[in-house]
């Protein structure tokens, strides 16, 4: 079995007297890649942050790639881990190019400045942006691209440093059905490759679930319902638990559908 990526132990996170999450006993290891499931305010979003050492539990243990949180340098953490996010994707400069965009990930920093590129850093951008059908795009202007594009470009720009896992959150949120489905090819595609990290990511839809993703995490205010491999976990009886309503879910070719049930 290959080595665990991610551990959570005991975890508790509370804010301002509330609860978020409560007592997360969580492993992810290096071959899996999960999806984190839940209603609105479920915790997902903090579950993610706390993956990404951007936030420390209030109680509990986070190990991330062997270190635990509050016992290491997160400046040191945070570049072996990919992580995107539409509040991440806010402080990108619209201004900035696409490809700077990606580069500027090799230094953990958003925006373009002073920093001196290596050869190297600049051809594995490119490589990267090709890979997800960015290459014609790199001249263009961050704010200047579709939703479709700038969603692809945060994922590119959170692979760049080759992490050792990689955190997205709903990055299929707001998507056309075209621009969806051609994310979700990528995706799918690049869990599939042998030196992929491990994945963990969060939406609000079955449907955006790509294909091979390997296990589910399911969320209900701040506990986790139910996780292991998605056949177990994805069930109409666990969803429609966590949802609050009686559903059908339906896997055809590794993906799925779900529908409150007639
Ligand atoms: N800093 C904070 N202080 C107080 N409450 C917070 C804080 N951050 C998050 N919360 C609350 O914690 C709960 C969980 O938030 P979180 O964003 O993690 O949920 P989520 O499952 O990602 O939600 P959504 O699906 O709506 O994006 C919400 O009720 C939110 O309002």
């Amino acid at each position: 079995m290959a080595s665990s990526v991610l551990e959570l132990q005991s975890v508790s996170f509370v804010r301002d007297g509330k609860t978020i999450l409560d007592g997360i006993d969580w492993t992810v290891t290096g071959d899996q890649r999960w999806v984190v499931l839940g209603p609105n305010g479920a915790g997902k979003t903090t579950l993610l942050q706390l993956a990404a050492a951007l936030q420390h539990p209030s109680s509990g243990t986070v190990s991330i790639l062997d270190t635990t949180l509050g016992r290491t340098d997160v400046f040191e953490l945070r570049p072996r881990i990919g992580f995107a996010s539409s509040a991440l994707a806010k402080r990108i400069p619209a201004e900035e190019t696409v490809l700077n965009v990606v580069l500027t990930a090799a230094y953990s920093v958003t925006g373009r400045w002073n920093e001196r590129y290596e050869d190297i850093d600049v051809r594995r951008a490119q490589r990267v942006l090709q890979e997800w059908r960015l290459g014609h795009l790199e001249q263009r202007r961050f704010g200047t691209l579709s939703d479709g594009e700038q969603k692809r470009v945060q994922i590119a720009r959170a692979i760049m440093t080759d992490p050792e896992i990689l955190l997205l959150d709903e990055p299929a949120a707001s998507l056309d059905l075209g621009a969806r489905e051609e994310l979700l090819q990528l995706l799918a595609a690049y869990a599939s490759s042998d030196d992929a990290p491990a994945i963990v990511m969060v939406t609000h839809h079955v449907e955006e679930i790509p294909v091979g993703f390997s296990h589910a995490l399911l969320l209900t205010e701040g506990r986790i319902a139910a996780a292991g491999p998605v056949a177990e976990v994805l069930t109409a009886e666990r969803l429609g638990s966590a949802f609050g309503l009686e559903l059908e879910v339906v896997e055809q070719a590794g993906r799925f559908t779900a529908r409150a049930a007639s």
